[in-house]
């Protein structure tokens, strides 16, 4: 159970997020939704501890993630997996290393240092690979995929990090309409078929609604919203994002999972 009790991160004097509190059971789906600069981004990296808090606790399972340093926030931070909307792949390096990046917390520091990955975890990795139909992509430099292949990679790579959750901020952000499904759909089959539980902001109320469980909605760093998708009105929505609503609320189709995507079902893109 993620557990946010008052977290504030200011910058200045802007709070980007103020005085959140709310719990994430195990296994949900969470969007975070809301207009650009609501602070969203904010609040996922102030849970992985890329940002730190100004104010208030972050508890996952008892562990207070607040007060971690050094080897045991490193620890988190696997455990906290983190999708970015720009991939953050090694462009120059094949798409396994990318992938095999995900299993360095677990691995004693020399050998990370020269990179002298175990059989079990090259198996690993090919399977995550797999698991999301690029396996046949591991031996090319991530640079030359496709941004949906790329975020593919990306996840895969979380998902190696055996993590309890994944927090993705925007992933699919800079992709057309197929690929947003194609990685939409491999993070509905993680939470479901893995029962890692996803924090995912999105900036598309349709997406989230068709996607996730439970919505949080944020304006101005406080969470002004907090329920099932079904409860978020269009005039609540409206409120959240005020002249952007047009553009977040079925101007373009959004697609929709069909049912819970099986694993390796993805088509290869
Ligand atoms: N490192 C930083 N230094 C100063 N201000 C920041 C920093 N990061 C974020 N902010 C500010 O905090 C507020 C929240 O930003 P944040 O990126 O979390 O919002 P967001 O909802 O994710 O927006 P977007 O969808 O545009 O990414 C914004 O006003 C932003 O300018």
């Amino acid at each position: 159970m993620l557990v946010l009790e008052g977290l504030t991160c200011r910058f200045g004097a802007k709070a980007a997020v103020d005085d959140a509190s709310f719990q994430v059971a195990p296994g949900s789906f969470v969007g975070v939704i809301g207009r650009s600069g609501a602070g969203k981004s904010t609040l996922l990296r102030t849970i992985n501890r890329l940002v730190t808090p100004t104010q208030g606790r972050i508890l996952f399972d008892g562990l207070d993630v607040t007060s971690l340093r050094g080897g045991e926030l490193r620890q988190w931070r696997a455990r906290s997996a983190m999708i970015f909307q720009q991939f953050n792949l090694v462009g120059r390096l094949d798409v396994l290393t990318n992938v095999l990046m995900g299993r360095l917390a677990t691995m004693p520091a020399w050998r990370a240092l020269s990179q002298l990955w175990s059989e079990q975890d090259k198996a690993l990795a090919m399977s995550a690979l797999e698991q999301f139909d690029i396996a046949a992509l591991a031996a090319q430099r991530a640079d030359q995929l496709s941004g949906g292949q790329q975020q593919r990679v990306a996840i895969a790579r979380a998902l190696v990090q055996q993590p309890d959750i994944i927090l993705a901020d925007e992933p699919i952000a800079s992709l057309d309409p197929r690929n947003t499904k194609i990685v939409m759909d491999a993070l509905l089959r993680i939470n479901k078929h893995f029962g890692i539980t996803v924090l995912c902001n999105l900036h598309s109320l349709d997406l989230a609604r068709g996607y996730c469980d439970r919505l949080i909605g944020m304006a101005a760093g406080r969470v002004v919203f907090d329920g099932a998708p079904s409860a978020l009105t269009d005039l609540v929505a409206r409120e959240l994002y005020d002249l952007e609503a047009a553009d977040v609320m079925g101007a373009t189709p959004a697609p929709m999972p069909q049912g819970v995507p099986a694993l390796g079902t993805a088509a290869a893109a």
